[in-house]
C-alpha cells in the first residue's frame, strides 16, 4: 500500500462500461463522505492531455509501437508528478480510468513489445508508485465494441480502429496481468447490467476503503 492516501485504477477494454461506472462510483462516495479525485490516463492534466490528442490521433497510423508505448509512459510521469502523487500524499482516494496495466496489456501483450520491456519502461517513468488496487472490467471485445457504435456518437481513435483481434488480445493480456499481480486486481463481470456493475465496484471498494482504515 502506498503511505498515504489510496490508488485505485479501473482497467478493461473499449466500451466496457468504465467512465460510465466510474462518475456513478465517484458520486457515491463522495456523497458517503470520501475524498476522492477522479482521473483518466493517458490524460488528466495540461501536457498529458496533450499526449494524449498525439497517441489517439487517428490519422498518425504510421506510430511506431515503441513510439506508442513511450509516449504512454511519459504521459503518466508527468500525470504522476502533478497530479496523482500529491492528491495521494494529502490523504485523498485516487481513482484512476486506466493506468500502467493498460501498457502491459495493449502495448506490451497485444502490440508484442513484451509485458517486461513495457514494464520496465513504465518502472522508469513511476518508480515504485503501483495501485494499491485494480478494479479489471473483463468483457467480450465485441460486445464493448458495439455498445461504443450503438450508444456512443464520439469520433472513434486510433486504438478503437484497431481489428477484433487486436482488442482480444489486449483481453488476454489483461489476463496475463491478473496472473502477475493477483492480490492486487479484482475482476469485475462487465457483461452485466449498467447498475448491477456500479453495486458490485461499490460493494468492492467500500471493502477496501473500510478495512484501510482500521
Ligand atoms: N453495463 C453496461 N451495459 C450496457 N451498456 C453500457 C454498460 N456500461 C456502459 N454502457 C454504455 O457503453 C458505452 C461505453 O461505455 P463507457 O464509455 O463507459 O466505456 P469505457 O470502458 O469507458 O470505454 P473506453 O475505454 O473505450 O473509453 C456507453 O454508451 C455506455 O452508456
Ligand atoms: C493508458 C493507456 C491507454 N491505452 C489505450 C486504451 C484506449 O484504447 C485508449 C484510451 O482511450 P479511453 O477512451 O480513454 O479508454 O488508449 C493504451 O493502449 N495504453 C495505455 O497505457
Amino acid at each position: 500500500m502506498n503511505n498515504q492516501g489510496f490508488f485505485i485504477t479501473i482497467e478493461g477494454p473499449e466500451g466496457a462500461g468504465k467512465t460510465t461506472v466510474m462518475s456513478d462510483v465517484v458520486a457515491q462516495l463522495t456523497a458517503e463522505g470520501y475524498d476522492i479525485v477522479s482521473t483518466r490516463e493517458p490524460g488528466g492534466i495540461r501536457i498529458s492531455e496533450h499526449i494524449r490528442e498525439v497517441i489517439l490521433n487517428n490519422t498518425y497510423t504510421e506510430m511506431d509501437g515503441r513510439t506508442e508505448a513511450l509516449l504512454y509512459a511519459a504521459a503518466r510521469r508527468q500525470h504522476l508528478v502533478e497530479k496523482i502523487a500529491p492528491a495521494l500524499k494529502d490523504n485523498k482516494i485516487v481513482l484512476c480510468d486506466r493506468f500502467i496495466d493498460a501498457s502491459l496489456a495493449y502495448q506490451g501483450y497485444a502490440r508484442g513489445l513484451g509485458i517486461d520491456e513495457v514494464l520496465s519502461i513504465n518502472e522508469f517513468a513511476i518508480g515504485k508508485l503501483m495501485p494499491d488496487l485494480t478494479l479489471l472490467f473483463d468483457l467480450e471485445p465485441s460486445i464493448g465494441l458495439n455498445r461504443i457504435a450503438k450508444h456512443d456518437d464520439r469520433e472513434k481513435n486510433r486504438l478503437d480502429v484497431e481489428s477484433l483481434a487486436f482488442h482480444e488480445s489486449v483481453r488476454e493480456g489483461y489476463q496475463e496481468v491478473v496472473k502477475r499481480y493477483p492480490h492486487r486486481i479484482h475482476v469485475i463481470d462487465a457483461s452485466k447490467s449498467q447498475e448491477q456493475v456500479t453495486k458490485n465496484v461499490l460493494e468492492v471498494l467500500r471493502k477496501s476503503l473500510q478495512s484501510r482504515m482500521k
